[in-house]
């Protein structure tokens, strides 16, 4: 008996790889995903690099991706530098229209524009549009609780209303849209808001009619009993998931419940991945038990 060379058992792996994609590159086959950026991977440059990758490797096999963006580390550190002193309540940062100029400023021109760049390094695919573009998006001020009480954190709030009309244009033209998580307030004309991006991306994802959410995060995935190690779910069902959410880490608590928004909404699956590892994405959408925790309905 001969043994397979070790290059052989390499090519044997790879190849198998190759071809467990093909059910999931039929099934997403002209599909919108919606991929929410964010977390470390929008900080890092090389992972950037490879998210940006990804987006073009999903567009190239006849996907039809739109990212969905925040940007709280930049904004921060673009506060920082100009000197800008922030009044922080309950631990969050509070959004001063003098601020919200440098959400804007950071979002729509740094943030969006690297990752656009990044992208078109492969050819013309990536155009950014803000919330505030096209009555995309309309958004309500929301304060967050703390301890029981709703403290304001100024303009800060939620997406109420999509109307994704311009995305689809960007789609339709071949284009990989790239939305900043800005949304005009709907109870003061001229006032924009800073919208909470992974609950932009469910609101998205449902208008759009998408065929999957994705969001990037810091984490491998839910833990159902965090923090023991073994409990990383794969798959939840959505009224398992609303059962469990208020016992989450408070961290987890927006994420999932974006998931869980979008699959009520008629997104047929949401889920959370690693963000941390390059190429996590490719593995969550061209594998059969992907790469992080998926939410079905
Ligand atoms: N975390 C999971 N269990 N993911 C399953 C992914 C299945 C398939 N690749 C999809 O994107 O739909």
């Amino acid at each position: 008996m001969t043994q397979m060379r070790e290059e052989d058992a390499a090519a044997t792996i790879k190849a198998a790889t190759l071809i467990e994609s093909l059910p999931w590159l039929k099934k997403f086959n002209d599909q919108i995903v919606v991929v929410k950026f964010g977390g470390n991977a929008m900080v890092s440059e090389e992972l950037t690099r490879a998210f940006a990758e990804d987006m073009v490797y999903l567009r190239t096999v006849g996907i039809k991706p739109v990212v969905v963006h925040g940007g709280g580390p930049q904004i921060t550190k673009m506060l920082e530098r100009l000197g800008i002193e922030s009044e922080f309540r309950g631990g969050y940062r509070v959004t001063s229209p003098e601020a919200m100029d440098v959400v804007r400023m950071v979002l729509t021109g740094q943030v969006s524009r690297d990752l656009v760049g990044h992208m078109n390094e492969h050819g013309p695919l990536a155009a950014s549009i803000s919330g505030e573009d096209a009555g995309l998006f309309v958004g309500e001020r929301r304060g967050v609780e703390i301890d029981g009480e709703l403290v304001d954190l100024g303009l800060v709030g939620d997406v109420v209303a999509v109307d994704p009309e311009a995305v689809h244009a960007l789609i339709d033209a071949g284009r990989i849209p790239v939305v900043s998580s800005i949304a005009p307030d709907k109870d003061t004309p001229g006032q924009s808001l800073n919208v909470n991006a992974d609950a932009a991306a469910a609101s998205l994802a449902v208008a759009l009619g998408a065929a999957k959410l994705v969001i990037l995060t810091d984490v491998a995935g839910l833990y159902s009993d965090w923090p023991n190690m073994d409990s990383l779910v794969s798959e939840i069902g959505a009224d398992e998931l609303r059962a469990l959410l208020p016992s989450l880490e408070s961290g987890m608590i927006p994420k999932m419940a974006a998931c869980l928004e979008a699959v009520d909404g008629g997104v047929p699956k949401a889920a959370i991945i690693d963000g941390r590892n390059p190429h996590s994405i490719l593995l969550e959408i061209f594998t059969q038990t992907g790469s992080g925790t998926e939410v079905v309905a």
